[in-house]
């Protein structure tokens, strides 16, 4: 027989439960029927629930091809969520994605599931709270404040500020070059995955912050701060307080029990430490060893708040990050490719014959080296494919924006995916091949305006000269003839499937079981 404790809870629940179905169909109801965007086409599951998206992003990861499938039904401009439009139309990029002095521009502050905002499903995860990381430029949303972070590390790595400080990456990459170069012949097998985030590592911290991590020293090439990248995408599927016990426990106790989760906090410390050394550095008027991005900043008239410790450590992890994530899996995608394809890696070689034959007396200097058409055809060949997969959407707080007959209401956010426009295989014919040939000769003047490896506008990347300076002199050098890869060099236990690219992540990365790029100098 029912108590009167049972009848209280059946009703609490009850009433619950049917609170929130009301509410839930109300908002439906809202969305397909009253909402500014509701006149848009597209699907109605998507219009009406975002948890479509966080469903397929949890269970299959695919949502950017089904993205592809849904303008494929409905056209060029959709409604991809209750308060998103997508726009699939190359011609349309830079109209979207514009400079600061056109429009301001806000990013979409990412929401998931019951609408909680969030900067990204990752940081829903583990919000940035915890991470301190939702102070740096890639996170901060609003315009005004987004310029302020922006504008010093734009101009330090701007073409200009890299062709200054060109002579680390050349020293970085001699430095690799012996190394690699001295294993011709021993049956050395290395992997050159984790070589790579030394060598863009040691190039990124010493341009930052001033000194060398001497990464690419060590023995094995600090796989720590290879793994950084892993076991940060391990981490992702940890609850916040994971992490934050994570924080309290010391580094050697973490480093013998999981070097991969040790490597993950390993980042965190840095971008810390690094941060203080400058501030008492420049406190006891210490004159840094080299130029920095960090010194600079710290020295600036950015106002006090902008440079608050934990604003500016979580800055510095920031690019640590995006200085050796990306490149890193760009540089092992592009010398995977070139290094299976004998005749892609003859042809590269012959290409650098003529530019490379003063080496190591004089090194061919980044500009130089971009003249190398070959060369630049791996190089964007690779861009294209390892890009950006998922969208990154844009706001205009003051304006409405037009596309074609559409007027999308200002306050909208409206994205264009880069992996729409470089997988499009009208323009890019087998588009899952890696062929830099396609580069070469007259080419399709639509390959142009579809190619954005570094996005466009006010926001897009900051790294993309430096990270261009390094994907040049990098394969140039080690693809030279005479060059570590001129001799018996072979991929050792990896096939394409361990570079098939994951797009669970905001750019496509390596699946995690993969071996990694193992080469073998026989
Ligand atoms: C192959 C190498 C790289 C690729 C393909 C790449 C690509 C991109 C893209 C597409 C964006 C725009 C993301 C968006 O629209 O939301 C971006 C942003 C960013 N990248 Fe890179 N990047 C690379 C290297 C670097 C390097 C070397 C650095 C730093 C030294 C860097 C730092 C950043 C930062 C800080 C942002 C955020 C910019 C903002 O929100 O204003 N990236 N990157």
């Amino acid at each position: 027989m029912a108590t009167n404790t049972d009848t209280v809870v059946l009703f609490v629940v009850g009433t619950l439960a049917a609170t929130f179905l009301l509410y839930s169909s109300g908002l439906v109801i809202f969305r397909l029927c009253f909402s500014p965007l509701s006149q848009f086409p597209g699907p109605k599951l998507a219009a009406a629930t975002a948890w479509y998206e966080t469903l397929v992003d949890i269970t299959s990861n695919n949502f950017h091809e089904i993205l592809m499938d849904m303008h494929k039904q409905y056209g060029p401009i959709i409604r991809c969520s209750p308060w998103e439009i997508s726009i699939n139309d190359a011609e349309y990029y830079t109209k979207l994605y514009v400079p600061a002095g056109i429009r301001h521009t806000n990013s979409m502050v990412q929401r998931f599931g019951f609408g909680l905002e969030s900067e990204s499903l990752y940081s829903a995860v583990i919000p940035s709270s915890v991470l301190n990381h939702k102070d740096t430029i890639a996170t901060t949303s609003d315009h005004d404040l987004h310029q302020l972070r922006r504008r010093p590390l734009e101009k330090y790595l701007s073409r200009q500020g890299i062709m200054q400080a060109e002579a680390v990456i050349h020293e970085k990459t001699r430095l690799l070059d012996e190394r690699l170069s001295a294993m011709r012949g021993t049956g050395s097998v290395v992997r050159l995955d984790q070589a790579y985030s030394a060598y863009l590592g040691d190039i990124t911290i010493e341009l930052t912050v001033g000194e060398s991590s001497r990464m690419l020293e060590e023995a094995d090439f600090a796989p720590e701060w290879y793994y950084v990248f892993p076991s940060q995408r391990c981490c992702k599927r940890m609850a916040a307080d994971t992490h934050r016990l994570l924080k309290m426990i010391p580094m050697g106790l973490i480093r013998s029990a999981y070097p991969r989760i040790a490597a993950f906090k390993m980042w965190d410390v840095l971008g810390r430490d690094k941060v203080d050394n400058i501030k008492s550095d420049l406190a006891e008027e210490v004159v840094p060893q080299k130029f920095s991005f960090f010194h600079t900043l710290i020295r600036s008239d950015l106002p006090a708040f902008e440079k608050h410790a934990s604003r500016l450590s979580a800055e510095a992890v920031g690019v640590f990050g995006g200085g050796t994530i990306n490149p890193t899996s760009a540089l092992a995608f592009m010398t995977f490719h070139i290094l299976n394809d004998a005749q892609i890696h003859r042809r590269l070689q012959e290409s650098l014959t003529e530019i490379m034959n003063e080496f190591p007396q004089k090194s061919p200097t980044w500009i130089e080296l971009e003249q190398v058409p070959y060369l630049a055809a791996c190089v964007k060949e690779g861009l294209r494919m390892s890009c950006q997969f998922r969208r990154s959407a844009r706001v205009a707080p003051h304006t409405e924006l037009h596309y074609k007959e559409w007027v999308i209401p200002k306050n909208t956010a409206v994205a264009m995916a880069i992996y729409n426009m470089h997988y499009d295989s009208d323009v890019f014919p087998d588009p899952f091949a890696f062929k830099p040939g396609r580069w070469l000769g007259d080419i399709d003047p639509r390959m142009n305006r579809h190619f954005a490896p570094w996005g466009k506008g006010s926001r897009d990347c900051p790294g993309k000269n430096l990270a261009s300076a390094e994907m040049y002199v990098c394969l140039g050098t080690l693809f030279r003839p005479g060059g570590p890869f001129s001799a018996q060099v072979a991929l050792k236990d990896c096939d394409e499937t361990d570079f098939a690219l994951l797009r669970e992540s905001e750019f496509g990365v390596f699946p995690y079981s993969s071996r990694g790029l193992g080469v073998s100098f026989d």
